[in-house]
Order: C-alpha cells, then sequence, then structure tokens
C-alpha cells in the first residue's frame, strides 16, 4: 500500500516541495507530487515528524487564533522555535484555514450523502457540532484525517465516499464519530470482492472478469428438444454460472477446466469453445447466442442427422466413380425377354425354365466391351406386374421387347407404363426379326403412336431390330445400352456403406434365408451387417450369377448373400448397420413398428350395423375355397397371390390360409385338413409321406409350374364349389294337328317339324308365347305302334303324362336338362 506525496505532506501537514525535497533528501525517489510514497515510509515519517512536533504546539496557535488577543504571551513565532532539518511548523492562520477548508468538505460531503439518503434534515444540521467540538479533544496530527479523508481517501483499503450510501439512515451519527475513531475495517462493498489475480493460463480461453457476471446467469436458460438438453446463453459464459447450467459445483467444473489446462476462478468468464467441449462432456448441446445477432441455431438430432446426411452426400459426390448400368428387360409374354437374356449371357435359360416362361426375377452381370452391365430378368406374365414394377424402380434403363411378329401387345403397353413411371431412360428391341411376319415399321408406327417415336423417324428412343434366338443385333443393342449408360453417367461411391435392393429371396434348405441384391451404393463385403426392413443379416457368404463365391460386391453388382435372420421382401431396400447387433436391434424395431401398424388396423372399430350384420351372414354362407399355398422362392409366392387377387367372384371367395416357400410337408396337409383347405404347391416338391398323409385326410394337393395353369385350375376349383347350372338342350319340336280321344285321355296328333322327339323326354306345350304344360313324354306312336323316337317330317301321336288339354295349333317342343359347371 501506498500513499500519494501530495495527500501525505496534507496529513502531515507540509508543503509539497518541501516534503519532496525531504524525500529527496532521504534518497526516496520523488519525482512529482503525485508520485507514491510506501506506507512503511509514509509511517515513519509520520511518527518522526509526530515526536517532533508534540501536540500541545499545534493546539497553541488554534487556540489563540480562537483568542488571539487574550493570550499574545505564550504565541511562539514558529520563525523563532528552532526546529530540526527538514521540520515545519504550521502558522496558527494556517491551520484556521485548513480546518475550515476541512470542515466545509465535510459538510459537503455529508450533504451528498444525505441527498442521496434522504435523510431527515436534523442529523445535517447536527453536523457541525463534531466539528465545533473537534478542537475541544483534537487527536495530535490525524485531528483533521477524517475530513480531509472524505473526498480523498487517505488510506486506500477504506472507500470512503460509499460509505455513507450504505449505512441505515443514521449515517450521520457515525460519520460525526469518524474523526475520533476511523473505521480501520474494510467497508462492505456493493461490488463482487475483486478476485485476486487470476494465475496466468497456460492457454488463452481464460477472458478477465467482467463486471456484468451475475447478471449472466439469468441469461442461462436449459430446455430439452427431442431428448437433448440445451442451454441458451449468452456470452460471457462466466465459470460459476455455466456450472449451474451443467448442475455441477462450480470447484467441480474449475477442476474440468484445471484438467483442461484452463485455470479459471468462479466469476472469470471462459471461452465458448471450451464451453462447448464441457457441455457435449455432460450431455449438453449450447445454443450460444451472440448479442446482437440472430440465435444460434440449435442442433436438434434432427438436425444432426440432416447435417451428417450433407456431410455424406459431399463425400459420395467426392468418391463418385463410374458403375455398370443396371438394364431391366421387359415386354409382353413370349416376346422374347429370357431368349434376349440368354443370347446376351450366351447361356440357355430359357430350356430350363418350366413351360418357357420366367417365373421369377434373376439378376446377371455381363461384360461388353470390357465394361459391366446388369440384367435383370423380369417374368413376362401380367402376374408379376408388381414385381416388375419393382425391377423397373431399381433400374437405369429399360429395354421394351416387342415381337416384330406380334407388335405392342397390352403387357408391352403395361411394361412401357412402368418404365414412364420410374422415370428410367428407355430402348425398344424389337425381337423375331428372323421370322416371316415380322413388321418393323408397323411397330416403329406402334411406337409413335405412343409419342415414343423412333430415332430414325425423328423421335428420340432407341430402336434395335433383333433376333434373340439367332443371336443378331445383340451387339447393337449392347452398345446402345453403353451408349445410354454413358449418356446417363451413372456413377456411385464405393467406398461407403453398402445399401442397395433386394430383388428376390428364398429359404434354401442348407443354406436357410438367401436373397439376390443390387448394391446401389457403396460396397458390400462378407462379414457386414445389413438391415432389410424386420430382417437383418450378418453376410455369411456371397455368390455372384454364376455361384462363384465372392469377398465383396460393389455397387450395381448383383449378389445372392447368406446369413439372413429371415426372408426379406422382394423390391425392399437394405442399409448397412454397425454390427450385427446394431442390425438385430433396427430389425427389432421394424418388427415392432409393423406390428403396431398391423394392430391398430386391427383395432379399427367394427361396423355393427344391421346391414353389416346381414352381409356377415350372407358372408358367412358364401362359398369359400381355402388355399394352402407353397411355392420355390417369395418371388413366385408373391405372383401367385397375385393372381389369386385377381380372381374375383361373388358367389365364391377364396382365401389363402397359409403362405410360405418351400417343400409341400406333413404339417401344410394337417392344417389344409384342419383348415378344409387344399394345397397348391407353385414349382417346389412334397416332403415324403405327404402323398399318403394327405389321402389319409381327404386333402386335395395340386402342383403347378406354370402361373397361368394354376390361376386356371383354381377357378375351375372355385366354380366347383357352387350348384351347378342347369342347361336346356332342344332336341325337337312338334306342331299339333288334331287332338284324338283315347281310353285314358287324349293324344295330340302331330307333325314333327324340327329334331326329334324321345319317349321319356321332357316337353313343354306351348300355346303362342305362353307355356302351359311341362311334362314327360308318356306315350308317342307311330300310326299304331309305339315308338322311341319320331324325326322331323313325320307324324306321330304325343301325349305327356297328366296332360290332355291339347288343341290343334299348339307347339310341343321336346328337350333334355344339362348341368353344367356354374361360372364365377
Ligand atoms: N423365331 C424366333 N423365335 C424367338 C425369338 N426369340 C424368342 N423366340 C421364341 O419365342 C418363345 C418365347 O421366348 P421367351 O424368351 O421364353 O419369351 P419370354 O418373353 O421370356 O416369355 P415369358 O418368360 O413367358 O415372359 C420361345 O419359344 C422362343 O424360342 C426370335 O428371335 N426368333
Amino acid at each position: 500500500m501506498s500513499i500519494r506525496i501530495h495527500e501525505l505532506a496534507k496529513k502531515l501537514s507540509m508543503d509539497n516541495k518541501d516534503l519532496m525535497s525531504l524525500l529527496k533528501e532521504r534518497g526516496y525517489p520523488a519525482k512529482s507530487v503525485s508520485s507514491t510514497v510506501d506506507n512503511i515510509t509514509a509511517e515513519a515519517l509520520e511518527q518522526e515528524i509526530a515526536a517532533k512536533n508534540p501536540p500541545p504546539a499545534p493546539a497553541a496557535p488554534e487556540v489563540h487564533a480562537a483568542e488571539p488577543a487574550s493570550t499574545p504571551a505564550t504565541v511562539l513565532e514558529p520563525s523563532k522555535v528552532k526546529l530540526p532539518a527538514g521540520v515545519f511548523v504550521k502558522s496558527a492562520q494556517d491551520i484556521l484555514r485548513e480546518k475550515e477548508e476541512a470542515a466545509k468538505a465535510a459538510a459537503a460531503a455529508r450533504a451528498a450523502a444525505s441527498a442521496a439518503l434522504n435523510p431527515p434534515p436534523a442529523p445535517v444540521a447536527a453536523v457541525p457540532a463534531p466539528a465545533a467540538k473537534a478542537p475541544l479533544a483534537p487527536p495530535p496530527v490525524p485531528a483533521p484525517r477524517p475530513f480531509v479523508s472524505a473526498p480523498m481517501a487517505p488510506r486506500p483499503a477504506p472507500a470512503p465516499l460509499p460509505v455513507p450510501a450504505y449505512r441505515p439512515p443514521v449515517a450521520p451519527a457515525p460519520m460525526a464519530k469518524a474523526p475520533v475513531a476511523p473505521p480501520p475495517m474494510p467497508m462492505p462493498s456493493a461490488r463482487p470482492p475483486m478476485p485476486p489475480p487470476a494465475p496466468v493460463a497456460k492457454t488463452a480461453p481464460v477472458l478477465p472478469p467482467t463486471p456484468g457476471a451475475a447478471a449472466a446467469a439469468s441469461s442461462m436458460t436449459v430446455t430439452e428438444e427431442g431428448g437433448v438438453k440445451i442451454i441458451h446463453l449468452k456470452p460471457p459464459i462466466i465459470v460459476r454460472d455455466f456450472a449451474v447450467a451443467l448442475g455441477l459445483k462450480p470447484f467441480k467444473l474449475i477442476s474440468e477446466l484445471m484438467e483442461m489446462s484452463i485455470f479459471a476462478s468462479m466469476n472469470q468468464s471462459i471461452d465458448e469453445a471450451v464451453a462447448t467441449k464441457l457441455g457435449e462432456k455432460h450431455g449438453f448441446l449450447l445454443d450460444i447466442k451472440h448479442r446482437g445477432e440472430a440465435a444460434a441455431p440449435v442442433v436438434t438430432p434432427e438436425k444432426a442427422k440432416i447435417n451428417k446426411e450433407e456431410k455424406a452426400r459431399e463425400e459420395d459426390l467426392k468418391n463418385l466413380a463410374p458403375r455398370p448400368p443396371v438394364v431391366c428387360i421387359l415386354g409382353h409374354v413370349d416376346h422374347g425377354k429370357t431368349s434376349l437374356l440368354d443370347a446376351i449371357r450366351k447361356a440357355n435359360v430359357a430350356a430350363g425354365e418350366a413351360g418357357g416362361i420366367t417365373q421369377h426375377i434373376g439378376a446377371y452381370q455381363i461384360e461388353h466391351n470390357g465394361r459391366k452391365v446388369t440384367f435383370l430378368d423380369t417374368p413376362g406374365h401380367a402376374a408379376f406386374t408388381k414385381m416388375r414394377a419393382r425391377g423397373a424402380s431399381v433400374t437405369d434403363i429399360a429395354v421394351l421387347v416387342v415381337a416384330a411378329d406380334d407388335g405392342f401387345m397390352p403387357q408391352t403397353d403395361e411394361a412401357l407404363q412402368h418404365a414412364k413411371d420410374a422415370a428410367v431412360a428407355m430402348m425398344v428391341a424389337v425381337n423375331k426379326m428372323d421370322v416371316k411376319g415380322a413388321n418393323l415399321d408397323r411397330v416403329k408406327q406402334q411406337m409413335q403412336e405412343r409419342q415414343i417415336a423412333p430415332e430414325d423417324w425423328g423421335g428420340e428412343t432407341v430402336t434395335v431390330p433383333v433376333a434373340a434366338i439367332k443371336g443378331q443385333g445383340i451387339t447393337e443393342l449392347l452398345d446402345m445400352i453403353l451408349l445410354q449408360a454413358d449418356v446417363l453417367e451413372l456413377k456411385a461411391n464405393p467406398k461407403t456403406e453398402a445399401s442397395g435392393v433386394v430383388i428376390e429371396s428364398q429359404v434354401d434348405v442348407g443354406r436357410g434365408p438367401l436373397a439376390t441384391i443390387i448394391v446401389q451404393r457403396g460396397t458390400l463385403r462378407v462379414g457386414d451387417a445389413i438391415v432389410c426392413g424386420p430382417h437383418y443379416a450378418k453376410v455369411r457368404a456371397m455368390y455372384d450369377d454364376q455361384g462363384n463365391t465372392i469377398k465383396e460386391a460393389p455397387p450395381a453388382m448383383p449378389v445372392r448373400v447368406i446369413g439372413w435372420s429371415g426372408s426379406p421382401d422382394s423390391g425392399a431396400k437394405f442399409v448397412s448397420a454397425k454390427n450385427a447387433r446394431e442390425a438385430e436391434k433396427l430389425a427389432e424395431e421394424a418388427s415392432d413398428l409393423l406390428k403396431k401398424t398391423t394392430i391398430s388396423e386391427d383395432a379399427v372399430p367394427k361396423d355393427n350395423s344391421l346391414e353389416a350384420l346381414f352381409a356377415n351372414i350372407a358372408a358367412t354362407q358364401a362359398k369359400v375355397l381355402r388355399v394352402v399355398l407353397k411355392s420355390d422362392v417369395f418371388g413366385s409366392l408373391e405372383a401367385v397371390k397375385n393372381v389369386l387377387e385377381g380372381i374375383k367372384s361373388t358367389k365364391v371367395s377364396l382365401s389363402i390360409v397359409a403362405s410360405d416357400v418351400g417343400v409341400i410337408s406333413k404339417n401344410d396337409v394337417l392344417m389344409a385338413s384342419t383348415g378344409k383347405a387344399v394345397i397348391i404347391g407353385f414349382n417346389t416338391k412334397q416332403e415324403n409321406g405327404v402323398t399318403a398323409l394327405a389321402k389319409h385326410h381327404g386333402v386335395t394337393i395340386e402342383n403347378f409350374s406354370i402361373i397361368y395353369e394354376l390361376g386356371d385350375r383354381l377357378r375351375e376349383m372355385m366354380a366347383d364349389l357352387l350348384d351347378p347350372d342347369l342347361k336346356e338342350n332342344k332336341l325337337g319340336g312338334a306342331e299339333v294337328r288334331q287332338v284324338f280321344p283315347v281310353a285314358k285321355g287324349f293324344v295330340a296328333g302331330c307333325l314333327v317339324t324340327e329334331g326329334k322327339i324321345n319317349r321319356g323326354a321332357t316337353a313343354r306345350v306351348r300355346r303362342g308365347k305362353e307355356s302351359l304344360y311341362e311334362g314327360k313324354v308318356g306315350t308317342l306312336r307311330r300310326f299304331k305302334d309305339d315308338a322311341n323316337e319320331v324325326r322331323a317330317g313325320l307324324e306321330c301321336g304325343i301325349r305327356l303324362d297328366g296332360f290332355d288339354g291339347y288343341q290343334p295349333g299348339d307347339r310341343i317342343e321336346c328337350f333334355e336338362i344339362q348341368k353344367v359347371r356354374a361360372s364365377l
């Protein structure tokens, strides 16, 4: 602690210059009156001067100042007193003047203080009293100190001016006492205690203490969005407030800061980056809003996800590499899709197919001019519409196969629509150019009608004439596919996690569920974990379209994957997971969601109206064909179901009791027996003993390998459940010419005009448009002899059992009733 020279001079009642020279004499570096003197020196000087100037000395002039005339003798002329060097004695006038000045200053200070606190006027009036008393008991030297101290702060520790402001209204009284006993203790302060100077931080982030630290506390709020706790704050970030927001004790936060080599006290502020780090450590996100700027975007999990996706997209762009095109062959049944693929792959797939029909989507990859092309072999039958639609959505290029002799057919148009809907590039392969009725121009004409005019007709559709069976035009077609791929600039990032689409799945007896997939992005490797809806796989092994084991599948490569938890749906998307555990978790979540959806669908309130009740009764009385379906692969199963869904009837309905892939088992038989169902197998076999068991339980098993045959047969089975329709077959007709009485009644003498009349056959008597009677031909006579049959142009006598009311001109029609299978 120190004191300025001019303050010390006043305290010692010395002239500034004198004190300066005294200090210089003693070797103290005093440059100006504002230079400081340390406390020890100052006190030593005070004591020295006090010792040299005993108390009566200064008091005397005061007394004499008050009564100068009465005590002149006692007045000592300072000039005549011998003082030690450096010691000065004030004159009486000086002392009086100083006193007056001090009194004035004290009065002004008190007035200011009382004005601030609005004190009653009385204490103010009392102020002069202590001042007046002061001379009665003057302290040796510091007598004037209190008065001087108010405006000048003689000691550095107390903060004199604010003191009265924080005292109760009785402040003037202590003020009055202040001269006698100046408070040595530090005064309470309005400010937070000044922190000790912070140790020098190793790193920069600790900022100097901020005056508004306390206020900052209120500017920190904690909210929770989507399970994430967010601290909203405005800098400065004060350690104490931040600790509160984090739910920590300040000292804990300080120690954590120290661990980060940051030394900060409670009232110091810390860097935003440091705060963000600490926030993250304790599970908080920071929303730092700087003054005068809009709120910083809050990073919610959704936003974090979007950011992640954006990053992934950027990463993708960086690593994009050309990939093979995925081509889908579409077209009408028998227009040669399989033959075309066969020609392309130079392998005879068509020959191995039942009924010459592709039954499910297969995917293959070929190489042409050193470049790879992936083909999806889509089924041609209408039943596969769904799958084909899915197939089209995986593809880049759709090749529409149109037989040159048939031209566009319904399924060609359907396929065209799928290609258009999927917004894929499309080209036309006009197949069977070798057959007799091939008419390329007619196909081109049809293309133009469908707004897909061929290139050579001024349109944009690449059109390639081919003869698949002879392998003609295949090279040109592949060239065109690659050209189209170049135009499309097909690229994918092989350096990321694999994702793609399931083309088909099936259950293999030895290997469990397996699925043909196409990787669309990234590279799939053996050991990877993938998830596809409610199913997941840890890729145990992968095979290419040739059945070769492979270790990794880059984009656009079709592969068979083993290691699935179940059979994923064809057309479903798959994505990679961190590991098998996560994949399982994701699959479980998807499964739960699926269950919830099903339950909520079931939970839809039932219609209990009377109409609904009658409809229900009618429904229970309605005939139902129950079916247990078994198929080789899921793709086919779906297609068969599609066919069955297409069978519509108001008289009989079809219910699929169970459907699965695999062989027909004894269990299926038992299930069918209980459910009174038939078993329909598609491209599948039976377990040993199934036939005998089915016979025992009276269960029908029918197997099919051609899907439209399956559809037709099921239609028949459904119709068989209905009562047969009765059909009238007219045998002949006769005209009544005369009526003859006989013993038992009357006989009609007739001329057979058409067909024949048979004895025992059913006949009807008509008069004009009216039908009079229907009964059996009991008597049929040719002249007097009985006849079994009388043909057209001959006369005969006819009598129907139980009828005698014939008239000439009536017509007798002979017919038989035939039972025919009811129509759906
Ligand atoms: N003459 C001739 N016959 C062909 C040609 N291409 C295919 N075919 C015949 O047409 C028939 C149907 O051929 P597929 O390749 O099975 O036809 P698809 O379109 O795959 O038929 P689905 O699988 O039922 O949809 C077969 O008998 C083939 O031999 C061709 O270029 N010329």
